[in-house]
């Protein structure tokens, strides 16, 4: 089949993983820091910390919206919700722990499905 095709069906496989890890990871009982967009109303100071601000919704919209362009992309925003939380969390806070579990939780569910 053309290149074309052949492209589109691979990112379409790519996108399966991806909506797989993202729901295995927004069912998780310490994902409820991740759902949903930092309330900025509440945390008044993280826009200005916080240049790239990123959440599990953000990326399901991204990934149902055909925004990505590859599996890469889709890690790189995940990987940017972990930093994010790193920087403007302790790392015995609450939500400081729960964004290492979830990173670690993320970085080897990827690691299953995809095989170096
Ligand atoms: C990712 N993140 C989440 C929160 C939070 O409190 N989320 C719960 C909303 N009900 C606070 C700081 C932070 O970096």
């Amino acid at each position: 089949p053309p290149k074309k095709e052949r492209g589109n069906k691979k990112l379409a496989k790519e996108m399966a993983m991806c909506r797989t890890v993202l729901a295995e990871l927004e069912a998780h009982d310490e994902a409820w820091p991740f759902l949903l967009p930092v309330n900025t109303k509440q945390f008044p100071t993280y826009k200005k910390i916080i240049k790239s601000p990123m959440d599990l919704s953000t990326i399901k919209k991204r990934i149902n919206e055909g925004v990505y362009k590859s599996k890469d992309e889709f890690t790189a925003d995940m990987r940017i919700i972990f930093n994010n939380c790193e920087t403007f969390n302790e790392d015995d806070s609450p939500v400081g722990k729960a964004g290492h579990s979830m990173r670690t939780l993320f970085e080897a569910r990827w690691l299953e499905l995809n095989p170096q």
